[in-house]
């Protein structure tokens, strides 16, 4: 794993669109996977500035989201379907068509993870992966415990990810129990992983992932072992990282 630390939340969010912007100017027809989550929103606002001065042009590029949250709609404004739309598809040229979200309204959600793995496999191979971490180490929605072969599967969520995340919704309560995420081994199969960091509530999470054993109790923990990971943090998420 690279470590690239920076001074703050916009230095981070300015270097992980750099990245996506390289990998996206550089492909014929680059396949980006996209995260939600408050750390990734900076990443979105400076691609869509870097499109409106016509420095990047999504025209070409195919997206996956790493999850969505089962139950919702995505009209829905706590959906992650939403979320993309409103945060960065609906201002930037990509091709909607193109933009892949799983559907946690699905009829049949256990066939929606095998159909959304399988576009995956059989179409696309992501080129860039973006990534968040929980402060439990969960990527995607793959909490603690989940084995590193999982392919794109449902989850009950963590009562930690439950609360961390209510802060979205009315209550607690309204934050939904389960999830669609990409699996572990889904994630890994991407062929560059860019992981940012931010905050000193992140701080242990990030010091684990550097310094902790590969192990399913901390999912992040399994990025040790993929050849091309770019970890970007900031100084608050490095404050507790030992030397
Ligand atoms: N499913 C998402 C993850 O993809 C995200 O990376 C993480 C951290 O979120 P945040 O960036 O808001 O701290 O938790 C959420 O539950």
């Amino acid at each position: 794993m690279e470590i690239k630390q920076v001074e703050d939340y916009q230095a981070m969010s300015e270097a992980g669109a750099q990245l996506i912007m390289e990998t996206v100017n550089s492909l014929e027809k680059p396949v980006l996977g996209l995260a939600t989550g408050s750390t990734p929103e900076g990443v979105y606002k400076r691609l869509i500035e870097a499109h409106q001065s016509e420095k990047v042009s999504f025209r070409h590029t195919t997206s996956f989201n790493l999850d969505e949250y089962v139950g919702m709609l995505g009209s829905d404004p706590n959906s992650y379907r939403y979320f993309m739309d409103k945060k960065f598809f609906d201002h930037i040229d990509i091709d909607k068509q193109k933009t892949f979200v799983p559907n946690g309204k699905a009829e049949d959600l256990q066939r929606e993870c095998e159909q959304y793995e399988q576009l995956l496999m059989d179409h696309h191979e992501i080129d860039l992966q973006l990534l968040g971490i929980g402060t439990n180490g969960h990527i995607g929605f793959n909490e603690p415990g989940t084995p590193f072969s999982t392919k794109t599967h449902i989850v009950d969520l963590a009562p930690s990810t439950r609360k961390a995340n209510a802060r979205f919704f009315e209550s607690e309560q309204d934050v939904p129990e389960q999830a669609i995420t990409m699996g572990i081994a889904t994630i890994m199969k991407s062929k560059q992983i860019v992981l940012l960091v931010s905050g000193e509530k992140k701080a242990r999470a990030l010091d684990q992932l550097l310094h902790g054993e590969v192990s399913e109790d901390f999912p992040a923990s399994i990025l040790q072992t993929h050849p091309n990971v770019q970890v970007i943090a900031d100084k608050a998420a490095l404050s507790k990282v030992s030397v």
